[in-house]
């Protein structure tokens, strides 16, 4: 039966975190359900153009108000670096009347929201909607990171040590520590920024306060890790399924179509890191080093969080010297967005060097394309652990514990575990892994029953007091 719920949709404004709320938006509307999605102006036709067009469904731009440091000319369709990120969410505080009013007109049943809006659960309370959180990031990452038991002295930072190692509780997995490298960068998730509460805080303000919570994820990936979250949430967990992305549409354009087919099968690394994620000039010198020493045809693209401004010349000062013009037979490097999932489908593409993102992950397994990860950020070194080593389909880039350096050698070898020593451990164990879990992912009866199941439960929500 159709559902008759109307929902709305509030994810952050970076991209990684509005595909996300985009598919599942897509999912819940085949159901009937009602979808208005709260975005920023510049971001409005990109939404658009991917959500479900029905008569129900629209996309709301809320109004940017006045934020020190924020350009008045923002533009939320280009990157977002860092520093623009903690000013945005200066901003986003700063939209709650505006949210308020729009709730209000609108009268959902529920709001779907994301890691930074902790204000919504009292908003939605006092205006009778339920208050759920969509959590984008993987149950792993949840549960190492932003659950009670990480910190037992709320007025206390955790150090880099008590971050080197789980929390209290935590299931026995692979993931038994942390390189120092990755415990620091987890440090800026309790930082406070701009006399905001830190983001760890904001998490914990809205498991108490909000409805439920939905995980992007599935009991057959990550049953250890979502078993300890209900130990920890005290509030009804649901799930959305593994979000495997759905097909591209259209085609790949006809310069990457033609310069892929110039390869064998399956010959080609491709080398991308999300919609958010930089690496620094030394790490490009080595990434593309070790490219070049593999000796195999290879597409890389690199960003530099500044949109398409300057990023051509920061791309070519990014490179060694002579490079473009050693490898200019065998290897591309480009800036910009790509058509991924295309690029990845391409019969000629056989590897994926890529930085965990969590999508780009299934993506790339979906897509035979054997996986080596380079995270580069929170949640990534979490998924990158568990998906080299509690699944095994995919071999992490050896990392200098200290400062997380690698070296083009260690980049070679990677590549050659996945793509060359197929015969030989652990390269044999993670092919048949990987194809293994490909049929899972593929398989939309699993797909479908966990959306249904997530639609009865909130349709349960919304009956409840
Ligand atoms: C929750 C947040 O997700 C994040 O974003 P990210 O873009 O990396 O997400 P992915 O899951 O890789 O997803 C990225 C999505 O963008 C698509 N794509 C990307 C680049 C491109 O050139 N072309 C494309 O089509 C790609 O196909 C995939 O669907 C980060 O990990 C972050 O750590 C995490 O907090």
């Amino acid at each position: 039966m159709e559902s008759k719920l109307h929902i709305v949709m509030f994810p952050w404004f970076a991209y990684g975190h509005i595909n996300p709320f985009i598919q599942l938006s897509n999912k819940l509307s085949s159901h009937g359900i009602q979808i208005s999605f709260f975005s920023l102006p510049g971001n409005v036709a990109r939404i658009e153009s991917s959500l479900n067009n029905t008569p129900l469904n629209q996309v709301i731009p809320l109004t940017i108000p006045p934020t020190e440091g924020l350009s008045s000319n923002f533009d939320s369709s280009s990157d977002i670096t860092p520093e623009t990120g903690e000013l945005l969410k200066v901003a986003l505080d700063q939209m709650q009347p505006q949210v308020r009013t729009l709730l209000s007109q609108l009268q959902p049943h529920i709001i779907l929201f994301d890691f930074a809006h902790y204000w919504i659960p009292s908003i939605a309370y006092e205006l009778g909607i339920k208050a759920v959180n969509y959590s984008v990031f993987s149950a792993v990452a949840n549960s190492y990171l932003t659950i009670p038991a990480r910190i037992n002295d709320p007025n206390k930072q955790p150090t880099v040590d008590d971050l080197k190692v789980p929390p209290p509780g935590f299931p026995k997995t692979s993931i038994t520590s942390m390189k120092t490298f990755q415990a620091r960068d987890f440090l800026y998730l309790f930082k406070s920024f701009n006399g905001l509460p830190s983001g760890f805080n904001k998490i914990m303000s809205f498991i108490k306060s909000c409805d439920a919570i939905i995980y992007k994820t599935c009991t057959e990936i990550e049953s250890p890790y979502i078993d300890y979250l209900k130990t920890q949430i005290g509030k009804p967990m649901l799930l959305a399924g593994s979000a495997v992305p759905p097909p591209p549409s259209g085609k790949l354009e006809e310069k990457w179509e033609t310069w892929l087919g110039k390869f064998p099968e399956q010959s080609v690394i491709f080398c991308n890191f999300g919609s958010e994620t930089y690496l620094d000039n030394e790490q490009i010198q080595e990434l593309t080093l070790g490219l070049e020493l593999t000796g195999l045809p290879f597409f890389l693209v690199l960003n530099f969080g500044t949109g398409s401004f300057d990023a051509q010349n920061k791309l070519e000062a990014s490179l060694p010297e002579g490079f473009r013009e050693r490898i200019k037979d065998r290897g591309v490097v480009h800036t910009g967005w790509v058509q991924q999932q295309h690029i990845l489908a391409h019969k000629s593409v056989g590897c994926y060097l890529n930085h965990s993102g969590f999508s780009s992950v299934i993506e790339g397994i979906v897509n035979d394309c054997q996986l080596a990860f380079v995270a580069q950020k929170g949640d990534q070194f979490l998924n990158s652990k568990m998906f080299s080593g509690d699944l095994k389909v995919g071999v992490e880039v050896n990392r200098r514990d200290e400062d997380g350096f690698f070296g083009k050698e260690d980049i070679l070898e990677a590549i050659k575990t996945v793509m060359v020593d197929t015969d030989t451990e652990p390269g044999k164990s993670i092919r048949k892994n990987h194809s293994n879990w490909k049929k899972f992912f593929l398989d939309k009866d699993i797909e479908t029953k966990y959306i249904a199941n997530l639609v009865k439960e909130l349709e349960a929500l919304v009956q409840k007091a």
